[in-house]
């Protein structure tokens, strides 16, 4: 590892957007696939490689065959557990995982079990030791209409009840293209209403200007991508006056979008639009197993594409600190933290 690398896995760092399913790693899908040898599913169904791009509906396509490798409680006790430690390991210090509860029938998979086993794996990882504090999001899939996402709504209410604090909001994902927000609100609503803080992904792709004006009016208190609300994008000054006037950070994730098509070269990214302006941007990995990268390798990314120094990007990971959705105490606890670590860093 070269002198950068080491400064960017040393960086202390904050998570705020991932899918389980699209976090597992090479190795914990090798032991997936060796489970379940039936389904004859190889690597290159579940990962986009290095220069690779896909359509947004190809990319759709990976996460059913990962569905199809991670349906039993067992599954995703070792998936949530592998992804929780290889993010400690990548020096990431708080972490909030999302992810849309699935039944299946076939193994007698419930929902309610679904969310229970990450909450095991989370408590399991705490009880290990391992340097990093976990949280949860319950993730409504627009796939799956409004009725589930009360339904998911429901469930996330009384796991923030129960979860001693662990699950902390909702999350509003799945393929961009398919229903309309508006179909969401009600759920969201209530969800706001009953204490949960929301991420949604908005402005993913394009053309979606009345959705996206429709769910900033909640608003969210995190906005997944938003690649295409400023005007230059073909989103509109309006959005980008509601994001900045209510404050929402926005969760970036540069290879995401780049194998994904919705931006078509690093440099363009929007992150540079957002940043100039002074607006709260965090820096995530969205899908670190799919997109075959880690959380370092996204900051060294963004350091060397908008040439930005070891100082600035420190200040980067620290103000992502005040976007996290755990209460005051933990953003306390988290900057004390950054401050002990600091001469380290910078030795
Ligand atoms: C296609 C592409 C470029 C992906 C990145 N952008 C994404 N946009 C919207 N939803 C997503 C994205 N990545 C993952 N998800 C959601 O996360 C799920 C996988 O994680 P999980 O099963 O919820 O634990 C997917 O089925 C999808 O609902
Ligand atoms: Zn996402």
């Amino acid at each position: 590892m070269d002198d950068e690398c080491v400064f960017y896995r040393e960086l202390p760092k904050v998570e705020l957007h991932a899918h389980l399913n699209g976090s597992v790693s090479f190795q914990t899908m090798e032991k997936l696939m060796n489970r379940k040898p039936h389904l004859n599913i190889e690597h290159s169904m579940t990962a986009i490689g290095k220069g690779q791009r896909r359509t947004l509906d190809e990319c759709f396509e990976v996460f059913k065959v990962i569905h199809k490798l991670v349906d039993t409680e067992e599954d995703i006790l070792m998936v949530s557990k592998d992804v929780i430690r290889e993010f400690a390991e990548d020096g990431v210090k708080y972490l909030e995982l999302r992810s849309t509860p699935r039944e299946e029938q076939r193994t007698g998979l419930t929902k309610t079990n679904y969310i229970d086993t990450i909450i095991k794996a989370i408590q399991q990882c705490k009880s290990e030791g391992l340097d990093i504090d976990v949280r949860l999001l319950v993730a409504i899939d627009r796939r799956n209409g409004m009725e589930v996402a009360m339904e998911t709504v429901k469930l996330a209410e009384e796991f923030m009840l129960s979860s001693d604090g662990l699950v902390v909001g909702i999350d509003l994902s799945g393929d961009p293209t398919v229903g309309h927000g508006k179909y969401f609100l009600p759920a969201l609503e209530r969800a706001k209403n009953g204490g949960l803080k929301l991420s949604l992904h908005l402005s993913e792709v394009q053309s979606q200007l009345e959705e996206s004006e429709l769910l900033l009016n909640l608003p969210p208190d995190r906005i997944g991508h938003g690649t295409f609300l400023h005007p230059e994008m073909g989103g509109s000054q309006s959005l980008v006056d509601k994001v900045v006037k209510n404050g929402i950070p926005l969760e970036l994730c540069l290879t995401s979008n780049i194998k994904g098509q919705t931006v078509p070269m690093f440099s363009l990214h929007h992150f540079k639009y957002w940043y100039q302006l002074g607006h709260p941007t965090v820096i995530c990995t969205d899908d670190k197993g799919v997109f075959c990268t880690d959380l370092s390798q996204e900051y060294q990314l963004v350091a060397s594409t908008f040439g930005l120094s070891q100082k600035e990007m420190w200040k980067l990971s620290q103000q992502a600190i005040d976007c996290i959705f755990a209460e005051e105490a933990v953003k306390q606890q988290l900057k004390k933290k950054w401050q002990d670590l600091h001469p380290q860093v910078f030795k």
